[in-house]
């Protein structure tokens, strides 16, 4: 697709690489007060986003002197986001859009700013990034706060804080009194204990994210200057899958826009809102329409799924929001038999052995690619992964698991991460054939860390001659891939000091702090290694080390805001839902996430021997409501 440098009159502008937008996304990509877009799956939030961001940039309504910052949930979705701009807009422009998660950018705020906090509230430096659980939450509460003075109260009254709540409504639950709590209650002592711990009595800091959000909120609060920097530098905003936000960034947010003239435009969903357990407020867009005067536009087509998948997803919407409006299907189906269907199997053995087959000769049939495919599960996904796997392998395809982790980082994570994204483009420039994008990407990113802007032609063609003397002798030094741990260890150095691990660190605050650069380069090697052990050529190691020919198998959580062909759903049983009791309306919003990222089909699995189906009785009836027929699969 083209993409345009020069300037374009608002009123010339078209959508870019898409045919059009529906009428409302026209609205409000044009827009130039606050709006709440609640869309269905599909209805393109996230490309109305990316279509808003090249509007703004290439007719210059956000002025050239002034960036777009969008915040996501999710680092899926901010990646997902960040390459729809850079595909639709000059590098130029796409340079003026941040996107990035609330938790990065708070810590961001905090890695920057966080030495100005006052005393009570200021981290060491190196602090260390925590992800407490209850239990942790239950050892402090009884075991190590101690009994809290009678003027607050006893030790019965601090036990008896719920530990499930503990965080939520004391620890983070409102922004951080600069001067500490006045009149302490027995919980506001208890989260002043914590937080006083956590700050400043171990070897360390130690913070979780809500608490550095928290502490992001209160810098800026008390720090104007911070705070107006932020509000000049951001003339739009920009926030993806906003059901999900919590009450600690959206807090965050608040103060740092609420009454400027930063534009803010804030897109989700409310069916798909399944990060309650996580923090996640009962109705982000209402707060948002009232505090931010937003406009309130909805959206009715889908853009993703065939018109069968479409109505069938209707049924499910119906029973999360009675009031959902049916959308419109933009797409045609293309394959023939069921579009949905449940497959009943004797054992998981079997079941991983048709799968395996199945989706090999689909891959076939339509020409498809095993990314084409997701196999989904609810939780757990290393447990499915060692009977599927072998099966996948057995036809062919590689399994990859996106929850596994290399080291101290989770997969997904670490290919996401900057820095191991510019060792596999150089290695990719330095190794393989045909590798003329890898030179852009390559170069892109070096100037970027070098500060060197694209009308800088000078210093552009020597950076181009410092790139290719450097790739050349890489690939002397290196004409096999690595045959040890040590040895890939050596080629990520070296990619690393031709870099330069100091701009690296100084553009990307993040590997400054907390050794989290040396945990990614040692996953980097960890993952280049064992990509590298089947013997392959260069090519080989690096598609093995981006899971290029690799069916991804990931958690619904996982695949958020995510979009395949054909959507496989393993363990459709109690053993897997064992919650759904619970929390019905969040298992149902996380059954309608998986079900709606599929283009084509879904297949929902079933086998005895994980579980019975009487708990989750109201999801089988649901697709029965739809017409979904069970089959017995021998
Ligand atoms: N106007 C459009 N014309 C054609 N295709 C579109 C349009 N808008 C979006 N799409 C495509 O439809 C698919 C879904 O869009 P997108 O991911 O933006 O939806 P979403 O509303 O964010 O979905 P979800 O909430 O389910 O994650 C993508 O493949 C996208 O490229």
């Amino acid at each position: 697709m083209a993409v345009l440098l020069r300037r374009v009159r608002p009123e010339d502008w078209r959508p870019v690489g898409v045919n059009a937008l529906e009428a409302n996304a026209l609205k409000v990509v044009r827009s130039t007060d606050n709006r709440s877009v609640i869309a269905g799956p599909g209805a393109g939030k996230t490309e109305l986003l990316a279509q808003r961001a090249a509007y703004l940039l290439q007719t210059g309504e956000a002025p050239p002197a002034r960036r777009i910052l969008a915040i996501s949930v999710k680092r899926d979705a901010a990646t997902n986001l960040a390459s729809r701009v850079r595909q639709r807009c000059h590098r130029n422009h796409a340079g003026r859009f941040d996107s990035m998660t609330f938790d990065a950018f708070a810590k961001g705020l905090i890695d920057r700013f966080g030495q100005a906090l006052p005393d009570r509230w200021r981290p060491r430096p190196d602090y260390e990034i925590i992800f407490p659980n209850d239990r942790d939450y239950r050892d402090f509460l009884y075991q190590q706060a101690g009994t809290p003075p009678s003027s607050v109260g006893t030790y019965a009254d601090l036990q008896g804080i719920a530990v499930k709540t503990f965080e939520r409504r004391h620890l983070v639950g409102t922004p951080l009194p600069l001067g500490g709590w006045s009149y302490p209650t027995v919980g506001e002592w208890a989260a002043e204990r914590l937080w006083q711990r956590s700050l400043h009595e171990g070897k360390k800091s130690v913070l979780s994210f809500p608490m550095i959000g928290r502490l992001a909120e209160l810098l800026l609060r008390v720090n104007p200057m911070a705070r107006d920097a932020l509000r000049l530098t951001y003339s739009h905003l920009f926030m993806d899958e906003f059901q999900d936000t919590t009450q600690v960034q959206y807090d965050l947010v608040r103060t740092i826009f609420h009454g400027t003239d930063t534009t803010l435009t804030a897109v989700g969903d409310n069916k798909q809102q399944i990060m309650r357990w996580a923090m996640a407020m009962d109705d982000p867009f209402a707060a948002f329409d009232v505090d931010f005067a937003g406009k309130r536009t909805p959206l009715y087509n889908n853009y993703r799924s065939s018109p069968e998948l479409v109505r069938i997803q209707h049924v499910l919407a119906q029973a999360l929001d009675t009031r959902a409006v049916a959308p419109v299907s933009q797409t045609t189906g293309t394959i023939a038999g069921d579009s949905c269907a449940i497959w009943d199997f004797s054992s998981p053995e079997v079941e991983a052995a048709y799968l395996a087959a199945f989706v090999a000769a689909e891959m076939r049939k339509h020409n498809l690619g095993p990314r084409d495919f997701v196999l989904l599960v609810r939780q757990k996904a290393s447990d499915y992964a060692v009977v599927l796997e072998p099966a996948f392998n057995a036809a062919g395809i590689p399994l990859r698991n996106e929850a596994g982790t290399v080291g101290a980082v989770m997969l997904q994570e670490l290919l996401a991460e900057e820095a191991s994204e510019l060792a596999i483009a150089i290695l990719r420039l330095a190794m393989t054939n045909r590798a003329g994008r890898y030179w852009t990407e390559s170069q892109e990113a070096l100037a970027a860390l070098q500060g060197i802007t694209p009308d800088d032609e000078a210093a552009q063609s020597r950076l181009a001659r410092e790139l290719d003397a450097y790739a050349i002798n890489l690939s002397k030094s290196h004409p096999t891939p690595p045959k040890s741990n040590a040895a890939a260890r050596a080629i990520i150095d070296d990619i690393l000091s031709f870099v330069g691990r100091d701009r690296l660190i100084a553009v990307h605050p993040a590997y400054g702090q907390g050794g989290w650069l040396e945990k990614v380069l040692d996953a980097a090697a960890v993952h280049l290694y064992a990509s590298s052990v089947s013997g392959g050529d260069w090519s080989t190691a690096l598609d093995a080390y981006e899971g290029v020919h690799a069916i991804p198998l990931m958690t619904i959580h996982k695949s958020k805001g995510l979009e395949y062909h054909s959507v496989i759903f393993i363990g459709l049983d109690d053993g897997a839902w064992w919650s759904f009791a619970n929390d019905q309306l969040e298992a149902t919003a996380g059954f309608f996430v998986a079900f709606t990222r599929a283009k084509q089909r879904v297949i929902f699995t079933y086998c005895g021997r994980r579980g019975a189906r009487s708990t989750i009785a109201a999801l089988y009836g649901l697709l029965e409501k739809a017409g979904v027929r069970t089959y017995k699969m021998t």
